[in-house]
């Protein structure tokens, strides 16, 4: 007997052999181990051609535009010119040459190939070369307006950090950068710029010039061009069809790609094919930091917006959020020249076609609102309002998951599946099961999925005008009521103000409550003054007969560290009685200080929690508490008394009568 272990027959060898295995004999002698017919290939290369399928030429030619005379070759070669001329270099004139398909797609790149079989249409453009240096003789792969599946595989073969989770979505790695850098977000401020922009304090534009815009721009496109492989988008913003903005992303992870895919408004085949020029174009060159001995350059990360070239360019931040939210900038622009207003707000509408829009900054519940289950969802983040109703300017969503449960937020669980890009989770190494609740990487935590993933969502994402308007804020002061009825002043004071206070660190202990105001809820992204959007929103508000209305989605009986968290399900209940308008004809009273006025109850929730003073346990605290948040908002809206808010002198003189009263 063996004794370390090792299997071994106690008496030598199996007395009695296994049989022999029997095969079927064919009549000419050849063993057959099925009766299926055999597959038509005779080497594994052929095999693997057998697989896929050449795509179908995207649509049936048309007759009455100028592309429909061009055969598909000349219209592939059309589109190559056309990424060549984004990606071109200004010093050298020149733009790379292009190449379709993926480098590691063995094929013979510098030359055309259209063989039948070959699931890669492989067209070329030479660019005209100027000046020549190595860099021009060099073939750049364009990965055009992949497809997910294609996305998924690239991110996976090339992308460390890249995993399928257990619902089928992508995880990736956002990087060192987390989260967007407000900080680094520069404008160039040329003769136009210069007098339409706001500039100087409070204002998210931190300019730059020209000069130093190309610096950058040419550092982002050398770096794109040096690769081997760059990913291109062709995208519109604005379900409005007067309204669409056609956008190029040029980017160089299957990330980015897959991100924009799903926070875009993918184009039809037939779309794409009469793309033409861009209306604006990214350079997310983002692995790639910018250069500090550059003037202007604080950091190694610089998101630089050209409103003139109608260009971005980003270096050193690869978090995905940038390139949505520097779209969102460019929109704030765009559409208020057109006499559109850009909306930081979340959209849905009922049965009845009645519409709802959700302000508030980040976190304070936008995402999780909008998406309801008995609603259309129109949008989660970002509209326009225009004389034609609300339209999304995005075709996905991005949803926070930090602590998401199936229980509470069943759509947005279910919409991360396949195609869902999640950011910055973490996972079981081997299950590959997420779990919402860690925050090892960050607590900014994220999925990106096209619209269509929430079963009730509205499309084309547009809708009539809106009825209510609702700001939420997430107060961790606990002293705003759950719900207060705004008057339109008091609509407009809000607004401007923009208040949400957070939880500074997430770290242990207990933490001030910090507060934020950010004007038209997204400092960050507005390109005016503040009270242009604001004169805005107050005429159409009032033309439309909309009702302002304030949400805490924030604390209750207590402040931060005493008091909890108002319940999902209780903010839920207060927001169907918004849309239901039942709690429009509610009986109110008035509150102190903030002159809000409050219901005194509201169906399916304890109607002690109207009045936050009801559910402190100290009243002092409270009044102390109230007194001190209430400061805080007559300092922020020091700044806005001398300004005139649309052509109304008396509108204004409300507004700055509808703050806090102590
Ligand atoms: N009472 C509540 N109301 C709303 N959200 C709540 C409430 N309680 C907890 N939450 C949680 O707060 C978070 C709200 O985040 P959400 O994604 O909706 O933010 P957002 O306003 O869309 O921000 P962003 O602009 O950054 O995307 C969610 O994680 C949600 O589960
Ligand atoms: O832009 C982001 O990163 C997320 C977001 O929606 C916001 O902060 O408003
Ligand atoms: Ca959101
Ligand atoms: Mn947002």
């Amino acid at each position: 007997m063996a004794s370390n272990g090792e299997f071994s027959f106690p008496n030598g060898a199996p007395k009695s052999p296994l049989k022999k295995i029997q095969t079927q004999k064919k009549e000419n002698g050849i063993c057959h181990d099925d009766s299926a017919p055999p597959v038509k290939a005779k080497t594994l290369d052929e095999l693997h051609s057998l697989q896929k399928k050449r795509s179908t030429p995207t649509t049936p030619v048309k007759t009455d535009n100028v592309f429909s005379q061009l055969s598909d070759e000349d219209r592939q070669k059309l589109q190559l010119q056309s990424i060549s001329a984004s990606l071109a270099s200004l010093v050298r004139e020149t733009g790379p040459k292009l190449v379709k398909g993926d480098p590691a797609q063995k094929t013979d790149g510098s030359k055309t190939v259209s063989h039948h079989h070959h699931h890669h249409h492989h067209h070329v453009v030479v660019a005209p070369t100027i000046g020549v240096s190595d860099s021009a003789l060099k073939f750049t792969h364009v990965l055009y307006n992949l497809s997910p599946a294609e996305l998924y595989e690239q991110a996976i073969k090339y992308e460390k950090g890249s995993f399928v989770t257990s619902s089928g979505a992508l995880a990736t790695l956002s990087g060192a950068k987390t989260g967007r850098s407000p900080r680094d977000k520069r404008v160039v401020k040329d003769e136009t710029t210069e007098d339409e922009l706001w500039w100087g304090k409070g204002s998210p534009n931190i300019e730059m010039d020209e000069q130093t815009f190309l610096v950058n721009r040419e550092r982002a496109v050398d770096y794109l061009n040096s690769l081997d492989k760059v990913f291109v988008n062709d995208q519109f913003l604005n379900w409005d069809p007067e309204h669409r903005i056609k956008v190029r992303i040029v980017s160089a992870r299957a990330y980015h790609s897959l991100f924009m895919h799903n926070m875009c408004i993918r184009p039809t085949p037939e779309e794409l094919e009469n793309f033409g020029t861009p209306d604006f174009t990214i350079y997310n060159a983002g692995q790639f930091p910018c250069n500090r001995y550059t003037h202007y350059m604080t950091s190694s990360t610089s998101i630089d917006l050209n409103l003139k070239r109608r260009e971005m360019v980003i270096l050193g931040t690869q978090y995905a959020g940038e390139m949505k939210k520097g779209l969102f900038s460019v929109m704030h622009y765009l559409m208020p020249k057109r006499h559109i207003l850009s909306l930081h707000s979340g959209c849905n509408m009922g049965k009845e076609g009645d519409v709802a829009l959700f302000f508030g900054l980040s976190g304070t519940g936008k995402t999780t609102l909008s998406t309801d289950h008995n609603r259309y969802l129109i949008g989660d983040d970002e509209h326009c309002w225009s004389e034609n109703g609300v339209s999304n300017i995005e075709g996905g969503c991005y949803a926070k998951c930090i602590d998401l449960s199936r229980e509470k937020e069943p759509d947005i669980w279910n919409a991360i599946k396949f195609g869902t890009v999640l950011e910055n989770v973490v996972f079981d190494e081997h299950t590959r099961e997420v779990d919402y609740t860690d925050k090892s990487v960050t607590e900014n935590t994220r999925a990106s999925y096209p619209i269509e993933y929430i079963p009730n969502a509205k499309i084309p994402c547009v809708g009539p005008h809106p009825k209510n308007v609702i700001l939420l804020a997430c107060d961790a002061f606990g002293v705003l009521p759950p719900v207060s009825k705004l008057n339109l002043a008091q609509t407009m004071y809000h607004f401007i103000s923009g208040y949400t206070a957070l939880v500074a660190g997430t770290e242990e202990g207990i933490k001030e409550p910090q507060a934020t105001f950010s004007a038209c809820f997204g400092a960050a992204f507005i390109m005016m003054h503040p009270t242009k959007y604001a004169a805005m929103l107050a005429e159409k508000m009032q033309k439309h007969g909309a009702t302002g209305w304030l949400v805490n989605t924030g604390w209750s009986g207590g402040r931060y560290g005493s008091g909890s968290r108002i319940k999902l399900a209780y903010t839920r209940r207060i927001i169907d009685a918004i849309h239901s308008g039942s709690l429009l004809n509610a009986n109110y009273t008035t509150t102190e200080v903030f002159g809000l006025q409050i219901p005194t109850e509201i169906e399916g929730i304890p109607s002690e929690i109207l009045d936050p003073v009801n559910v402190w346990a100290d009243k002092e605290a409270y009044n102390d508490t109230m007194l001190k948040l209430a400061g805080l908002f007559r300092k922020n809206f020091e700044v806005f008394a001398t300004y005139k808010i649309g052509t109304d002198s008396k509108l204004t003189e409300e507004i700055l009568a509808a703050g806090p009263n102590f």
